[in-house]
């Protein structure tokens, strides 16, 4: 066993840092009068764990929940109804003083980081600030931490006092997670955060972020669309359609063994480098359904090529294969 494996292998044996619990997420759509009309499915029962330098990927098409599961968990917009265990604690029930002091410890990373970096400022001025408002050190350790987390990003300290406008946008990428590491975070909370960059710059961000998570030992709930993105950081994965976690698994036992007809669609749209492997592209049928009308029984049994008549009729509960890979699917 590699000394990568072993401490996989140990770190599933140790307590989680994070646990979701039956996450339900409706947004109300109200009338002009105020008055709930109907809801916004967006989150049903999801559940993982997540323990330290450990890496969950959530994927899914656009829509299907992942960007609100990640926003829930930090009452970025409130739960409707689950649990979210932060080392012990339900951060859905803390009150709003101490929800924040959980807001240093579990830091949401953005696709977009410009919009998040305040512009009139200077890049090093916003991550002293970060550790200011958190009150970590004297100005003297905030400014020299701040120089030491944008060399260790990949930022010359030289540019410490140039404004957001004048780095690219993997730079900037770097310079949002140099702030995020600036208030001693356990838990990133990363939402399609190298999305908007070029193919070789996100591979940059992606190998970044693996060091960071190895020297700072952190804990990433890593958020995309883009399967090969995902396969690349997390040790595990979880897929979602339509609000729901349809498949869970280890990465390396997800690829080589997908047991929901689509966590197999996702997969076998990805092109495979090897031209002598060949994969049956599996074409979906038809749309996401509305997530306010959801189809009965199993969500995805309108685009299932596999569809018996029970899926329509009753939802299918987790069935565990092997080594924790658990799928909702009447086929198992
Ligand atoms: N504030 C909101 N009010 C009402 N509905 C919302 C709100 N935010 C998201 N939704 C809806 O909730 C569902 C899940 O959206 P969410 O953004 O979580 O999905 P996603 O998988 O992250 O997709 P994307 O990658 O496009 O952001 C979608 O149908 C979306 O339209």
């Amino acid at each position: 066993m590699s000394q990568q494996q072993a401490e996989k292998e140990a770190r599933k044996q140790s307590a989680p840092i994070l646990q979701v619990k039956n996450l339900k997420k409706y947004y109300p759509i109200t009338s002009p009068f105020g008055k709930t009309k109907d809801f916004v499915k967006a989150v049903e029962q999801v559940t993982f764990d997540l323990t330290e330098k450990e890496t969950i990927g959530l994927v899914g098409e656009s829509g299907c929940g992942k960007s609100t599961t990640g926003r829930t968990i930090l009452r970025l917009t409130e739960p409707t109804e689950g649990a979210a265990i932060y080392k012990g604690r339900d951060l859905f029930t803390l009150k709003p003083k101490e929800m924040k002091k959980v807001r240093k410890e579990i830091q949401m990373v953005f696709q977009d980081p410009h919009s998040s970096l305040n512009p009139k400022k200077r890049i090093g001025e916003i991550i002293e600030e970060s550790m200011k408002i958190h009150r970590i050190g004297n100005k003297a350790e905030r400014i020299e931490k701040a120089m030491y987390l944008l060399r260790r990003t990949g930022i010359r300290e030289d540019q410490y006092y140039k404004f957001p406008h004048e780095f690219s946008g993997g730079q900037r990428q770097r310079i949002g997670i140099a702030r995020a590491l600036a208030v001693n975070p356990s838990v990133f909370i990363l939402d399609e955060p190298v999305s908007a960059l070029d193919v070789s710059i996100q591979s940059q961000v992606i190998n970044l972020l693996e060091e960071l998570q190895d020297e700072f030992k952190l804990a990433y709930l890593f958020i995309s669309h883009d399967l090969s993105v995902v396969r690349h950081i997390s040790d595990q994965i979880g897929v979602m359609y339509l609000g729901h976690l349809v498949e869970k698994a280890s990465t390396d036992e997800l690829f080589e063994n997908p047991l929901h007809p689509y966590t197999k669609a996702l997969l076998s749209s990805i092109p495979i480098p090897d031209t002598r492997v060949r994969r049956e592209r599996i074409i979906l049928k038809g749309d996401v359904p509305s997530p306010i009308n959801p189809p009965s029984g199993c969500v995805f049994h309108t685009r299932c090529p596999f569809v018996i008549e029970k899926c329509k009729k009753e939802k299918p509960i987790y069935k565990e294969s092997t080594n924790g890979h658990l799928v909702a699917c009447h086929l198992y």
